[in-house]
């Protein structure tokens, strides 16, 4: 293990004041994720005023009214206003447009294709940018003090371009970077000491008693196949993963890791898609903005050290990222982040450099 990384001092992000008090959150993208997101929000509270928008403005139109039914049921609070935006409005007061959509305080990106069973994540790159592009056109102007949230994937790279062509300040475009992955793993993690207390000390299922809340293990860098499990640093209840008998060998670290990052091919075989676990975690960030509850959460960001956009935790905030904490890693750790920062620049390059100048943009670029 490399000598321990000091903790970062972490200070408030410039011009913090607590000003902002984000009340309409716009929806790009109605399919499963969206939709599910929407309705996260409207159960959580966390976006009073939701706006919806899809190329198919009647699905739209459609998940609006379904909604609505839903929160007719949980208080006034929940939600005071649904809309769907349409291309061409028809002309009435109450018709929104995708420019109104850019005027949100909260602008989450979930339109896109999703993966097909087998195909990965970093295969969506070119249809995805081309999307984004179609939509960012339609959005713009954006709100100056907006945040946005990217979730179509592959969400580091389609967070990198959304922060070279929104207009927007890097630190108020974010990804969901390994959110996902990092629940996956820890649930990898409470079953595997649950079935190792099963079969070792004789204990029934019922009895065995790991909570996820008590397992600190992160995934960083990639939210895919290339994703880094910080084994090193994983505690449960306060104690090294590795001093369990459960996880003493390598090979079973390796073994939870590559069930847990392969989770979502099984998710897309038995129901084409992953939308829930993805719903509650965007409504988390939107709380963690709304209340500028300062979390540190591992989300797509660019980092001047990597020269990348990759996941890795920052303390978010109402004025969307503020301090990235770089995470201790042992050398084996260390060098498979390298080696995605490799990748995850291989697979940028024909489409655009994060630090190269506006409209530098090669669309006709295939994987
Ligand atoms: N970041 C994560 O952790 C995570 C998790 C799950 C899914 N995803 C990604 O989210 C994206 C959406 O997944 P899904 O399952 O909801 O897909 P989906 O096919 O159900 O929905 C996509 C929606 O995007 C809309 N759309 C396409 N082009 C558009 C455009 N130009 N303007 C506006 N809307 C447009 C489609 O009409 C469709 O309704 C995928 O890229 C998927 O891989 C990310």
């Amino acid at each position: 293990m490399k000598t321990p990384t000091p903790a970062p001092k972490i200070k408030s992000t410039p011009g913090s004041t607590l000003a902002f008090s984000p009340t309409k959150v716009a929806i790009i993208g109605t399919g499963a994720v969206g939709t599910a997101t929407a309705f996260a929000c409207i159960m959580r509270k966390v976006a009073p005023e939701l706006m919806l928008y899809d190329i198919n403005t009647s699905r739209a139109h459609g998940q609006v009214l379904d909604l609505e039914d839903a929160s007719s049921f949980l208080g006034s609070s929940s939600l005071s206003s649904c809309s769907y935006a349409q291309d061409t409005p028809r002309f009435s007061s109450t018709t929104k447009t995708p420019q109104d959509c850019g005027q949100a305080d909260i602008i989450v990106v979930a339109a896109g294709n999703p993966q097909a069973p087998g195909e990965s994540r970093d295969n969506l790159l070119y249809h995805n940018q081309l999307i984004l592009k179609d939509i960012l056109t339609k959005i713009s102007p954006i709100k100056p003090t907006a945040i946005m949230i990217m979730v179509t994937n592959p969400v580091n790279l389609m967070t990198a371009l959304a922060q070279k062509l929104s207009g927007l300040p890097p630190n108020q475009v974010i990804g969901t970077g390994t959110i996902l992955d990092t629940a996956r793993l820890r649930t990898a993690i409470k079953k595997a000491l649950q079935h190792h207390q099963q079969l070792e000390e004789g204990y029934a299922e019922n009895e065995s008693g790991f909570i996820e809340s008590s397992i600190h293990a992160n995934v960083i860098g990639d939210h895919g196949d290339k994703q880094v499990a910080l084994w090193s640093t994983a505690t449960v209840g306060g104690y090294p993963l590795t001093s369990f008998n459960a996880f003493k060998l390598l090979n079973t670290q390796i073994e939870v890791a590559k069930s847990s990052a392969a989770k979502v091919y099984e998710i897309i075989e038995h129901k084409t898609a992953s939308s829930f676990g993805i719903a509650v975690i965007i409504a988390e960030i939107i709380d963690t903005i709304a209340s500028n509850k300062k979390a540190v959460l591992p989300l797509s960001v660019y980092s001047k050290r990597y020269d990348v956009c990759l996941a890795l935790p920052v303390v978010l905030s109402a004025n969307g990222i503020g301090t990235i904490i770089y995470p201790q890693m042992n050398e084996r750790e260390q060098a498979a982040l390298d080696e995605y920062v490799r990748a995850n620049r291989a697979i940028c390059a024909p489409f655009f450099h994060p630090r190269g100048p506006k409209g530098i943009f090669q669309e006709e670029a295939r994987l």
